[in-house]
């Protein structure tokens, strides 16, 4: 993204909310309604800044139901989804269900997935071709944990988890996979990460996607941050030259809180 100074972005900043395993499918519908009217009230222009949450599984037909009812401009996606395509995979949810329920996209590789659930780099990677097989786009998060960060070796670490991640892609598809920035020491913690290490992760990820799939792709394949983003530091760190949207937490919980984040532009200060 390009600085605030003129007003315009190289991508289309992508504002996510990830509502992890909270809100029932009553009490999702409640939060996305709140959402669509602030943003609607604020006369949100959703050409600047698209829009997206991340509901648990269960909400989804929900979801889906209010944002073709209401002909709401908020798009959504799934927290997961399976490797495989269907069959004897019990809890698993493949990408044609996400796909069914009108997903656009799907978070991949969290690091809640990645420690929790022990998921390895490879099984990331082929949930990552899930995704892309059933056309929805994959997010996938990458990020260091605190030891790895206090060693010094957090770009190294991170951009090793990228290129497994994205093992055997083509361009086209790198150029619409969005790849978040997750370290781990700022998820839920409040702990923000500057927006110049913000900066220094998303630039080496560009880079490095410029190494495997060509500088164009590299240009236009849009990288988030996420780690206890909230509406008072959303712009400072959306101001960074290679951060193009957010992955927010807890924040996204908080209709009006979230639709502040949302409207970032309008807390940036020109200069
Ligand atoms: O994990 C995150 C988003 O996926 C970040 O969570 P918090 O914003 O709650 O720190």
């Amino acid at each position: 993204m390009t600085t605030s100074t003129n007003g315009t972005f190289d991508r289309t900043p992508f504002i996510a909310g990830n509502w992890k395993m909270n809100m029932d499918h009553v009490q999702g519908i409640t939060l996305l309604q709140k959402l669509a009217w602030t943003l609607s009230d604020a006369k949100h222009d959703y050409s600047r800044a698209e829009v997206a949450v991340f509901p648990p599984f269960t909400d989804l037909r929900g979801v889906q139901t209010l944002v073709q009812g209401d002909e709401l401009e908020v798009v959504y996606g799934g927290q997961d989804v399976s490797p495989f395509d269907s069959g004897a995979y019990t809890g698993d949810i493949s990408g044609q269900f996400l796909a069914k329920l009108g997903c656009s996209y799907v978070l991949v590789g969290h690091s809640e997935r990645r420690t929790i659930h022990n998921e390895s780099d490879d099984v990331l990677n082929a949930k990552v071709k899930a995704g892309f097989r059933h056309g929805v786009t994959p997010v996938l998060c990458v990020g260091e944990g605190l030891e790895i960060r206090q060693a010094g070796t957090h770009v190294d670490h991170t951009l090793a988890q990228l290129r497994a991640g994205v093992e055997g892609l083509s361009p086209e598809q790198a150029t619409e996979l969005v790849v978040a920035y997750e370290p781990v020491w700022a998820i839920g913690t409040g702990e923000v990460a500057g927006p110049e290490d913000a900066q220094e992760m998303c630039a080496a990820i560009r880079s490095e996607l410029a190494t495997l799939f060509g500088a164009d792709t590299a240009a236009a394949t849009r990288l988030l941050y996420g780690g206890s983003v909230k509406a008072n530091n959303a712009a400072s760190i959306l101001k960074e030259r290679d951060v193009d949207g957010l992955l927010v937490g807890g924040a996204s919980l908080d209709a009006a809180e979230f639709a502040n984040i949302v409207r970032f532009e309008s807390h940036l200060v020109t200069d």
